[in-house]
């Protein structure tokens, strides 16, 4: 593949005392990509990405990103977990302006580029709440926009959107490639949602057991649009793949 952004090259990893979670999986992703992990529960697609965070270290094989082997957890990488994981006492735009106020006091600039990717996500009128009063659609915009604060290049995410409704995800959804495209942020999205993966992606891995049991390219017209989930071409890829799931059990 030419222009590599991130590379895993046979990476495997195995848990103290456990089987193996993770085991010789390669993957390639372009700068600028979206590509998703889907699979089961246990498959192993969060130790995958915490292994492309650098949060895990490969027991075999290698992690880099840009040409540069990850060594542990960088700035240039953004997480965005399950659960928003947002501090209760600190608002809205103190929780997204954590990542820098952690290191040192923000300055204008940082509060201008916070308030900029706030208004990004459609939360202009939010900076001052705290997380309580927002809704969990709401919370999960300001994890992204907390994580997008430090101008990742890629951009971790770990089913961001499971514990939303359907119709607040397919927002968020919507979102997050809006905001992902202006940035040029290239993510890796794990998800056990084959619709969602076929959306948001052009590329998905289909875990099993820890290997990456079938790879496709997702050939669908970008920019994404909702009436896109109701084409017959978007139901026979999802067809597809649950297929591939259902014979990889
Ligand atoms: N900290 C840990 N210690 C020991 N085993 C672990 C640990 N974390 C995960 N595992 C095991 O590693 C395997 C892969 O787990 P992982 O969380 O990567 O799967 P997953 O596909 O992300 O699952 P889910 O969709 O349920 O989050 C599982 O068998 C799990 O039990």
């Amino acid at each position: 593949m030419d222009d590599v952004f991130l590379s895993m090259r046979q990476v495997s990893y195995r848990y103290p005392d456990a089987p193996v979670a993770v085991s010789d999986v390669d993957w390639l992703m372009p700068a600028g990509a979206f590509h998703c992990l889907l699979g089961r529960s246990g498959c192993g697609k969060s130790t995958l990405l915490k292994l492309a965070s650098g949060l895990l270290l490969p027991e075999a094989g290698s992690v880099s990103l840009e040409g540069q082997p990850v060594c542990g957890p960088s700035p240039a990488t953004g997480f965005v977990f399950q659960a928003p994981t947002l501090l209760e006492w600190l608002s809205v735009l103190e929780n997204v302006l954590l990542p820098v106020s952690l290191q040192r006091s923000p300055d204008a600039a940082d509060t201008a580029h916070a308030q900029a990717l706030l208004d990004e996500l459609s939360l202009e009128t939010m900076h001052d709440r705290y997380p309580r009063q927002l809704s969990g659609g709401q919370q999960s915009r300001v994890a992204i926009a907390r994580a997008l604060l430090t101008q990742p290049r890629l951009l971790l995410m770990d089913e961001p959107f499971a514990a939303l409704d359907a119709l607040t995800r397919e927002e968020l959804q919507d979102i997050l490639l809006a905001v992902c495209r202006q940035h040029g942020t290239s993510v890796l999205f794990v998800t056990h949602d084959i619709a969602e993966a076929v959306y948001l992606a052009d590329r998905v891995a289909v875990m099993n057991r820890g290997r990456i049991a079938c790879e496709k390219s997702i050939a669908l017209a970008r920019p994404r649009s909702p009436g896109l989930r109701h084409s017959t071409q978007f139901n026979a890829i999802c067809a597809s793949l649950r297929q591939v799931m259902d014979t990889t059990q």
